[in-house]
């Protein structure tokens, strides 16, 4: 990976947060390249973080990996533009919600090797979720690179269904913001309880970070643990009886299928 050049094509909040991932990883900045139809926004990630930036035939040509980072609204035109500029060999990975397959061969041409992903921004941290699905022109080293690039930021799983990826969105795409909603309604809560402003919002992050750790750190299941802070007859079962009341399991379940729709009608756009 770290003799390849990776291309980024939209330099937004998940572009960002992948290339400050990489580069953490000690991917050389020299050999990450980004374009954006802002460049203001452009200017001030190259002025932070060292990468190469210019037009997008400037960082198409250099590209052994291209990484579609638009909005899936613009992914058409995006792929319209690029398509002429493409290196021989070169493997583009689209990860924009909804957009399938299909649609990427339709304008790219079907000889491209192409993997749709989904990452979710802890990427930036080295805490991304990704999961991937490859097309059958994509080669096994190709399959190996993609894979590599979203390993180097957290964990990558392949599917074995495209369609899977709409789930996948919900879930680990989009899930970063119901946690940090979470998060925000926990300080709120603590707040109007009376506690102090700096205090609540560091003991909700603190907590929140605790709780992942100590669910990645072993293979106790997260309802064991839950079960493991429940001390019968204490304050932890009265809160859990006051989520159930408001039916937040079916709270989420809603959530996510919005989310995997939502996906779904992206698809439709193209
Ligand atoms: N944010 C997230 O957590 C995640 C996002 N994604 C996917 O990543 C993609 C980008 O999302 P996100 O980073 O949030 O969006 P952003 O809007 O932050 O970034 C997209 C960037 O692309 C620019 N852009 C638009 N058209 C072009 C073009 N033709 N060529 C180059 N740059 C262009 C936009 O400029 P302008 O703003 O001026 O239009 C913007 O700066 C989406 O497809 C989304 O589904 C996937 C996983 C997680
Ligand atoms: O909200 C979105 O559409 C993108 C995809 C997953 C996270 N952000």
């Amino acid at each position: 990976m770290n003799n390849s050049q990776i291309s980024f094509i939209g330099a937004g909040n998940m572009a960002t947060s992948l290339i400050h991932g990489l580069l953490a990883k000690d991917v050389p900045a020299n050999n990450i390249h980004a374009t954006d139809i802002d460049t203001a926004k452009l200017a001030q990630l190259s002025s932070d973080t060292g990468i190469q930036t210019g037009s997008l035939a400037d960082v198409a040509a250099a590209a052994d990996v291209v990484v579609l980072a638009v909005k899936p609204q613009v992914m058409e035109s995006a792929c319209e533009s690029l398509k002429p500029l493409l290196k021989s060999g070169s493997v583009v990975i689209s990860i924009a919600a909804g957009v399938t397959l299909a649609s990427l061969a339709r304008w790219l041409g079907d000889n491209q090797a192409l993997v749709r992903c989904m990452p979710n921004t802890p990427s930036l941290v080295g805490c991304g979720a990704t999961a991937l699905v490859a097309n059958a022109e994509c080669s096994e080293q190709q399959k190996a690179l993609s894979g590599q690039i979203l390993e180097a930021v957290g964990i990558a799983c392949w599917l074995q269904q495209e369609n899977d990826i709409d789930t996948v969105t919900a879930l680990s795409g989009s899930g970063p913001a119901y946690y940090f909603l979470m998060m925000e309604a926990m300080e709120a809560a603590a707040i109007k309880m009376g506690l102090d402003a700096d205090i609540s919002r560091q003991l909700a992050i603190q907590t929140a970070q605790g709780a992942g750790k100590l669910a990645a750190s072993s293979d106790v299941p997260p309802a064991e643990l839950r079960r493991r802070v429940t001390s019968p007859g204490g304050t932890t079962e009265q809160a859990l009886l006051s989520f159930d009341r408001d039916n937040f399991t079916e709270i989420v379940e809603a959530a996510m299928k919005a989310a995997q729709q939502r996906a779904a009608e992206l698809a439709g756009n193209d």
